[in-house]
């Protein structure tokens, strides 16, 4: 029999989960949505065909509650929960820095908590989703929880002490390719190209060099030397980064990102 799952807090990632459990054959009836604002449920009822429900009664009927709010509302969201979880239930929380252990502190003794850090490329079923286990997770919720991300994505289960850094890196990852594609586009403006046309050249080189990354086997160093030609243009933009900091300033933002992940494992962050 096919579970019934509830994403509870459907806004950027909850949708774009919500919307990829479909894509992916999940029978909408077979999903629930929470909403803060009746508005926002109305326009996920129409746009989806899913029921809207309030928290409690997600956690009454559904199998498997989704937890995607920010982590700053995740304190409220799970006393909202807590007298309506009962320990037959899968909980899985998307939020950045929220260890299990705040979760399961939270609800019944024994709730599995699954704790899973997604991006945005689920949209486009290229995402990729890290998944840990909480205390009182076992082999079939990690087997569950993965056939849910799985559908929209790639999955990758580490030890809970590296979703900070797995954050840091493929959660808030798109964003940096994103930044880069804003600058590089700005560059072909001054360089003297229409806007449009820096944008789709821009966007072309990264699809082509993301595909390469991933399907050619080789280190990006080994790609990045075939581009680039001895005395040519390639070195002469190569050293310009170096010469601004561009690595550092990455290891640095990913630091940062780290950094930020662990301050928000409070939930008032
Ligand atoms: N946006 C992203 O790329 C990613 C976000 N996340 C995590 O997902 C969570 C949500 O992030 P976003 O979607 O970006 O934020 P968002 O602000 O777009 O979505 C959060 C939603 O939760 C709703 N909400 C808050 N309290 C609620 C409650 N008690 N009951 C029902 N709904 C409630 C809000 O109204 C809002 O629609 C965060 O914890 C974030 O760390 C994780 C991976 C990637
Ligand atoms: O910026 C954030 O906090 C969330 C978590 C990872 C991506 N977006």
């Amino acid at each position: 029999m096919t579970q019934t799952v509830a994403v509870l807090g459907t806004g950027k990632i909850g949708e774009a989960l919500l919307s990829g459990m479909i894509r992916a054959g999940w029978p909408v009836t077979h999903l629930l949505v929470t909403a803060r604002r009746p508005e926002r449920a109305e326009e996920l009822h129409t746009r989806y065909g899913v029921e809207t429900v309030s928290n409690a009664d997600a956690a009454k009927r559904a199998d498997t509650l989704i937890l995607a709010v920010k982590p700053q509302d995740m304190g409220k969201l799970l006393d909202e929960l807590a007298h309506h979880v009962t320990r037959d239930r899968l909980v899985i929380s998307a939020a950045a820095g929220i260890p299990t252990s705040f979760i399961e502190e939270r609800l019944a003794p024994d709730t599995p908590v699954v704790r899973v850090m997604p991006n945005t490329p689920v949209l486009v079923d290229e995402g990729m989703s890290v998944i840990s286990a909480g205390s009182h997770a076992t082999a079939d919720h990690l087997a569950h929880t993965e056939e849910i991300f799985g559908g929209v994505g790639k999955t990758l289960r580490v030890p809970e002490s590296q979703q900070d850094a797995a954050t840091a890196l493929s959660g808030s990852g798109p964003a940096y390719f994103y930044y880069l594609v804003e600058a590089m586009t700005d560059a072909g403006i001054l360089l003297g190209l229409p806007r449009a046309q820096a944008h789709d050249l821009i966007v072309q080189a990264a699809i082509g060099a993301a595909v390469m990354l991933r399907d050619s086997g080789e280190h990006p160093v080994k790609l990045r030397e075939a581009v680039t030609s001895p005395a040519g243009t390639t070195i002469s933009a190569i050293r310009e980064l170096e010469n601004h900091g561009v690595r550092a300033a990455l290891i640095a933002a990913l630091e940062a990102a780290r950094d930020r992940s662990r301050e928000l494992a409070s939930g008032n962050g």
